[in-house]
């Protein structure tokens, strides 16, 4: 059996991407045990994104007081080895849209090292060596990026929103991949997949297709982890399917589906009841916040609604 040591801890962690904006993340404080596999459960917004960038050492972090640590090391100071975080902003990346062989790109990052693992993700992501990455699909892409990042022995894995657009049997096998993988090596996920707008909660129901997002999911984590507006309303909590859900009304295909269906639920009514004492929420519409009557105040509050959406 695999000892649990903590594998990724952050506290006092507060971050705002300028000086205009609110912050992103609000006193965020946690502890994973090596091994375990989180999901963020969250609106859009909610900050999954921005956590994942810090804890990958890609943003500074320069709040006082704010410490983030992998497997110990301090991410900032000291890069702790075996990380491997997998974000969307690399299919964008111009040198992974040249006219280049998968074969060699993925040689070129070492690939002939790991040769075992490559092919066993090969053949899983169904990624052909002989494709060209300028000839190929963003979902084809993808793939690429999964067995390039995935094909070296990773400790802790950060995924960011990167199985969303694979197709649903790739996705499935994937998933058993990591968790047998996680399994098998005591290795951490820490990671989001269920992003949903918080106005259509209700809309996502009638729309069958949308539940894809959760295939496969619901037994692939050891953790949840609620966020709302930058702060953990339910810290990284052990999940066993039903463990969480007791007492949701909701009907959906799995607990998980059910779970993260009710906390979104939780979330657009906390954000109207804001909204009703004339707090603006992002992703609020205007005419749903109630404006100050003070006309100083109300000029301040279009001022900063302005703010808020173009920073
Ligand atoms: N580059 C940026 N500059 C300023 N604010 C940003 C930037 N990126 C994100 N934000 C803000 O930080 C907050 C958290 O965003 P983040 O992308 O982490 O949310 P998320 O939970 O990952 O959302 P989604 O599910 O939509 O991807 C949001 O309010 C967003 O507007």
């Amino acid at each position: 059996m695999t000892t649990l040591v903590s594998a990724i801890s952050a506290s006092g962690l507060t971050y705002s991407y300028n000086a205009f904006s609110s912050p992103s993340l609000v006193d965020i404080a946690f502890d994973l045990p090596s091994g375990s596999r989180t999901i963020l459960i969250g609106a859009n917004g909610a900050g999954k994104s921005t956590l994942l960038q810090l804890l990958a050492g890609k943003k500074l972090i320069t709040t006082a007081g704010a410490d983030i640590r992998i497997k110990g090391y301090d991410v900032f100071r000291n890069s702790p080895p075996g990380v491997t975080f997998l974000g969307t902003e690399w299919a964008t990346n111009p040198v992974v849209r040249g006219d280049i062989l998968v074969s060699a790109f993925l040689d070129s990052v070492g690939g002939y090292r790991h040769k075992e693992r490559r092919d066993r993700l090969l053949d899983l992501l169904d990624v052909d060596l002989d494709w060209h990455m300028h000839k190929i699909s963003d979902g084809e892409r993808r793939r690429v990026q999964l067995c390039f990042g995935l094909m070296a022995p990773w400790d802790i894995l950060l995924l960011d929103e990167v199985t969303v657009d694979l197709d649903v049997l790739v996705r499935d096998d994937l998933l058993r991949f990591l968790k047998a993988d996680s399994e098998e090596r005591g290795a951490t996920i820490l990671c989001w997949s269920l992003s949903m707008p918080l106005m259509p909660v209700n809309r996502i129901l009638l729309f069958p297709d949308a539940t894809h997002i959760f295939d496969g999911l619901n037994d692939f984590p050891t953790h949840l982890v609620h966020m709302r507006f930058g702060s953990f309303v339910t810290i990284p909590t052990p999940w066993i399917p039903t463990s969480l859900n007791r007492g949701v009304s909701i009907s959906a295909p799995t607990p998980l589906y059910a779970i993260a269906l009710q906390w979104l639920k939780e979330d657009r009514e906390f954000r109207r009841e804001l909204e009703k004492k004339g707090q603006k929420m992002r992703g609020a519409r205007r005419d749903e916040v109630s404006m100050p009557q003070h006309g100083g105040d109300a000029n301040r509050h279009v001022f900063l609604t302005l703010i808020d959406m173009y920073f």
